[in-house]
């Protein structure tokens, strides 16, 4: 009998849209059992900057409701995790002004210089909104339009993150959460709202923001839409940024550290504390429950691998370990280090070096930099003991799930549940139907269930190499050539 034939519901539908795609599951809330399942594909401009058409998203989430068949139309919720600060620009008939400006988009870099400078240095921003703002934060993007595409900033009537896009599209109302709003660089962690010097900072009218929309709140119900296979008048939950809809799906307690390896590589915990970290390595973002989620965040993971993995005409797999070869992977420039214009260096290349070494040192290059930050993220709830949980896409993958083992020196858990996220955001939409605790929800689920692999002697050679050349190639990595 497969997990669909057992399931009597209700039913709840959680949706991921990140970077590269939309998904959609629809989930049993009794057993957590995924009932029925879809994913359509978005586009991101190359070159200068990183940009999707909203638009796109929308035909993307229909598309995956509408493989999930009659499913779909029998929920009592849904929720939607999104990839976090983009910037949606929307007129007053509720259109883009323009394609979203996305959390990898480098450009807003020196925007973000000057609105540290100007507004109390690190320490000061780190202390009131838990962050520093680089060239990922909203308030950066916002900024960067303003100067730049000053009618498009004019034109603008409703600023939304991704995830607030797709709810309001759902419930007609511009609604977001204190997950996904703790990124944007305008939202008090101090005192839970927007911070109105920050705004006229920037230049962006309050009005035009979504209203933050507490844990456990509705957020609205489904209205009609074309196309759209979901019933009218189901209950729609706040949703989130999506790494604090994963920490939902995986029912994290404080301490436990999760990887992430997906588009962006991201290393979190929950914590009971609110993050200030005034280096800027750690982003202070809030959980969707009521507690905080310090997380560092690389904008190359996957991809970047992958990418010198077809210029090196290899299988993602065929790696060869050996060799004292070093490669930076900042195909996209970076932001963990904070290094938004550096490009990918290659250092220590020999005669005898192999193109599996080569990829190897991608992969290195990508793991070092989470696991560098990640005594910074879990600082006094460390557990030393604690797995590392492994997820997002390249979780799948044994040349990642080994480089992290070998890098850390820590046991790494590879939940069984696939799409994090989606579950995340199923279990927050469960909490409005039953009443409960999303993170309960999800350990009544058990998706956090998976092997535990052992820990491996830790390659401090490889990390010490890789320090050596960052720390070396400073001046090369901050001028961008
Ligand atoms: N079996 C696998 N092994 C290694 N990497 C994989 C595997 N399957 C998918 N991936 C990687 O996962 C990435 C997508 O991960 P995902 O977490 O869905 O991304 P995002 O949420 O950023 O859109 C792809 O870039 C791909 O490289
Ligand atoms: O910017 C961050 C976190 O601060 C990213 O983690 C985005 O939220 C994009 O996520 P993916 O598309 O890689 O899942």
């Amino acid at each position: 009998m497969s997990a669909a034939e057992g399931a009597e519901g209700p039913f709840v539908i959680g949706v991921d849209t990140s970077t590269q795609s939309t998904k959609a599951l629809v989930v049993d809330v009794p057993t957590g059992a995924v009932v029925a399942s879809g994913q359509a594909s978005h586009t991101v401009t190359t070159g200068a900057g990183r940009e999707s058409d909203p638009g796109q998203w929308w035909d993307a989430l229909l598309d995956a409701l509408r493989q999930c068949g009659d499913a779909a139309g029998k929920a009592s919720a849904v929720s939607v995790g999104g990839q976090q600060h983009g910037l949606v620009t929307l007129d007053a008939q509720g259109s883009p002004v323009r394609p979203a400006l996305l959390w990898n988009d480098v450009r807003s870099a020196p925007q973000a210089e000057r609105l540290v400078e100007r507004l109390g240095g690190p320490k000061g921003w780190a202390e009131r909104t838990g962050s520093v703002p680089g060239s990922s934060f909203t308030a950066t993007k916002w900024a960067w339009l303003a100067e730049h595409e000053p009618d498009a900033a004019r034109a603008t009537k409703a600023v939304r993150l991704p995830h607030d896009y797709l709810t309001e599209r759902l419930t007609g109302l511009g609604t977001t959460d204190r997950g996904d709003a703790s990124g944007t660089g305008w939202w008090s962690a101090a005192t839970e709202s927007y911070d109105e010097e920050i705004l006229g900072l920037i230049g962006l009218d309050p009005r035009i923001l979504p209203e933050v929309v507490r844990p456990g709140e509705v957020a609205g119900t489904v209205r009609p839409a074309e196309g759209l296979p979901i019933s009218r008048g189901t209950l729609v939950a706040p949703g989130t940024g999506d790494n604090a809809a994963a920490a939902l799906g995986l029912g994290l307690r404080p301490g436990a550290p999760v990887l992430s390896l997906g588009t962006s590589g991201t290393v979190y915990a929950v914590s009971a504390h609110r993050p200030a970290d005034p280096t800027g390595t750690v982003a202070g973002f809030a959980d969707a429950r009521g507690d905080w989620l310090p997380l560092a965040c690389t904008l190359n993971c996957t991809l970047a691998v992958d990418r010198v993995a077809s210029l090196l005409g290899l299988d993602r797999e065929a790696v060869e370990p050996g060799g004292s070869v070093t490669l930076l992977p900042y195909l996209d420039g970076e932001r963990t280090p904070n290094l938004p214009s550096a490009s990918g260096l290659l250092q220590g290349l020999r005669h005898e070096t192999t193109g599996g070494q080569l990829l190897q040192a991608a992969y290195d290059g990508a793991v070092y930099s989470l696991l560098d930050a990640l005594g910074l993220v879990l600082g006094e709830d460390a557990d030393a003991a604690a797995p590392l949980l492994l997820i997002g896409g390249g979780a799948r993958g044994t040349a990642w799930q080994r480089t992290v083992l070998r890098l850390s020196g820590r046991p790494v858990q590879v939940p069984r549940a696939r799409e994090l996220v989606a579950l995340g955001a199923a279990a927050q939409a469960a909490g409005v139907v039953t009443g409960e605790d999303p993170a309960a929800v999800a350990r009544r689920w058990g998706t956090a269930e998976g092997p535990v692999l052992e820990a491996v002697e830790r390659d401090d050679e490889a990390l010490a190499r890789i320090a050596g050349v960052l720390s070396d190639a400073a001046p090369l990595l901050n001028t961008g050539r």
